[in-house]
């Protein structure tokens, strides 16, 4: 039996296929673009997260050689919030809105105001920020009435792949959970954040737990990629939740650090945990119980800029290995990370990435250095908050784009003063969506096993005594720095 796991990111969707007993059979990606029309604003077109996903699938299939009538299973794992409305024709009515796009802040600021942040954690567990879906919702109403009007479903990026693939309109709670309508805590639909965005119940997508099948591959999408027999698809997770899986984040005490485009700090939870100030997201985890997650709008995103737009003709090896020349604190040079506002820990759509202490001897090395300190010094605002609320840390483990570079992960390891453990895969999302496939078509008994399976331990990156020493001194600064330039950022955004 061969389970597929659809990882939908936000730079490229990963299709990775695995067999019962834990081995990976191969996989296969695409990118696709995203569209930046203003600043602060982020879309990405639907049909190429379409194109791109049946590309992959049947890459997959053809480049290992599977057998078609073998694949039973399938799961996802989402890039989350993103706002992708219906017609009653099911045609996709605007480019989908994305995680990470800032235009919804007025929007945000009347729904807070409506409710008080009170009744909104009642209601919602979370504050009203910037990439949720409902305020994205809100803004189209306001912005575009006409297409308001016009919308019959609602879905997340990785619902539309469902929708394609099988006809029904559904999701996981784990992905819901960061759509500002779902009631958290009891893991259904808020009727009351409903009636206020003014749409209909039935606009939304029918609620599953992630490992629940939610329905089956339609005899067309079979039939356009050569596949046989009755393929299951299960719920799936947002792209955090179905990491955690897929690293064997399940259990109190393991965080889970992600370097993607986005950067997340991550905790399972047994029980429903909501911080008091709201400083983290509390949402459903896709093993039917809780995570809380702090999230940086750019993360791995920054190097990517770094060396794509920064440093155009330039490489992420040529650029990592300069970095790893230099010293730890890159000579004085703080870098921001703050390319896209941000998120955890201060919700401010007006920050701006910012380098710090540069002079005439600053080298390149130590600038690409400081891209990966301030983007761990990112991470490490949403580590201390667990550490503040007394989130236990029994082991850390890293994942995404950016765990690829080791210097990167040993940067992690001395800013959190913790270390950072390795596994055996690096497929994260993926890897969690093709268990929870696996778990939905009853192959396995739980998740728990199924990671047991799956995950191992294979190494650990320790931190360096005498840097950690020295980036707690440059954390001091680094918050400061923000704490300087919040007021400029805000004049500057006017
Ligand atoms: N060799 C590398 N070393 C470090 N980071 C890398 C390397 N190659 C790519 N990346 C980073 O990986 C990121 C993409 O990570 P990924 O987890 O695939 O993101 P997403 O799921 O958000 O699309 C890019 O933003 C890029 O900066
Ligand atoms: O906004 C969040 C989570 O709240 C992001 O994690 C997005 O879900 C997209 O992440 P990438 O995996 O594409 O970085």
């Amino acid at each position: 039996m061969i389970f597929l796991g659809i990882d939908l990111g936000t730079s490229s969707v990963k299709v990775l296929a695995v067999d019962k007993d834990g081995t990976i059979l191969g996989e296969s990606s695409r990118e696709y673009p995203v569209y930046y029309p203003k600043s602060n604003w982020a879309e990405q077109n639907p049909e190429d997260w379409w194109m791109g996903t049946k590309e992959a699938i049947k890459e997959v299939i053809q480049k290992n050689n599977l057998p078609e009538g073998e694949i039973r299973g399938i799961g996802f794992s989402g890039q989350m919030h993103g706002l992708v409305a219906l017609d009653e024709e099911n045609k996709v009515l605007l480019p989908a809105i994305l995680w990470c796009d800032q235009r919804t802040a007025e929007e945000c600021e009347d729904i807070t105001n409506h409710f008080g942040q009170e009744k909104l954690t009642e209601l919602v567990g979370n504050k009203a920020l910037t990439g949720f879906t409902a305020p994205k919702i809100l803004w189209v109403k306001k912005n575009h009435p006409e297409l308001f009007e016009k919308i019959r479903h609602i879905l997340l990026p990785k619902d539309y792949i469902r929708f394609k693939l099988t006809g029904d309109y559904a999701t996981d709670v784990s992905d819901a959970s960061g759509m500002l309508l779902l009631d958290v805590k009891n893991r259904c639909w808020s009727k009351e954040m409903i009636e206020y965005i003014g749409i209909k119940e039935e606009y939304l997508p029918k609620l599953y737990e992630s490992y629940e099948v939610t329905g089956k591959l339609s005899e067309e999408v079979k039939g356009e990629l050569g596949l046989t027999g009755e393929v299951l698809v299960v719920g799936g997770g947002g792209d955090n939740a179905a990491g955690a899986i897929g690293t064997g984040t399940v259990k109190e005490g393991t965080v889970m650090v992600t370097l993607g485009t986005s950067g997340v700090v991550f905790a399972a939870h047994d029980d429903y945990a909501v911080d008091s100030q709201n400083r983290l997201h509390a949402f459903c985890h896709a093993n039917g119980k809780y995570h809380s997650m702090g999230v940086m709008l750019s993360a791995a995103s920054c190097l990517k800029w770094w060396v794509e737009e920064a440093n155009k003709g330039m490489d992420f090896d040529e650029l990592l290995k300069e970095a790893s020349e230099t010293e730890p604190g890159a000579k004085g040079v703080i870098f921001l990370p703050y390319l896209m506002g941000e998120r955890t820990p201060y919700a401010d759509p007006d920050a701006r990435g910012t380098f710090l202490g540069l002079s005439m001897s600053t080298t390149r090395g130590e600038m690409t250095r400081a891209v990966l300190e301030g983007v761990s010094f990112g991470l490490r605002d949403s580590l201390e908050i667990l550490k503040d609320i007394g989130v236990p840390i029994s082991q850390i483990i890293a994942i995404g784009g950016g765990s690829k570079s080791p210097l990167w992960k040993q940067i992690l390891a001395d800013i959190f003063g913790y270390p950072i453990n390795e596994i055996n895969t690096n497929q994260g999302g993926a890897l969690g969506a093709a268990i929870l496939a696996g778990v939905g078509a009853g192959e396995f008994s739980s998740i728990e096993e199924a990671c047991n399976i799956f995950i191992k331990i294979v190494g650990s990156v320790t931190p360096i005594e005498k840097n950690v020493e020295k980036y707690n001194k440059i954390y001091t600064r680094y918050k400061e720095a923000y704490q300087s330039l919040k007021d400029w950022f805000k004049l500057s955004a006017e």
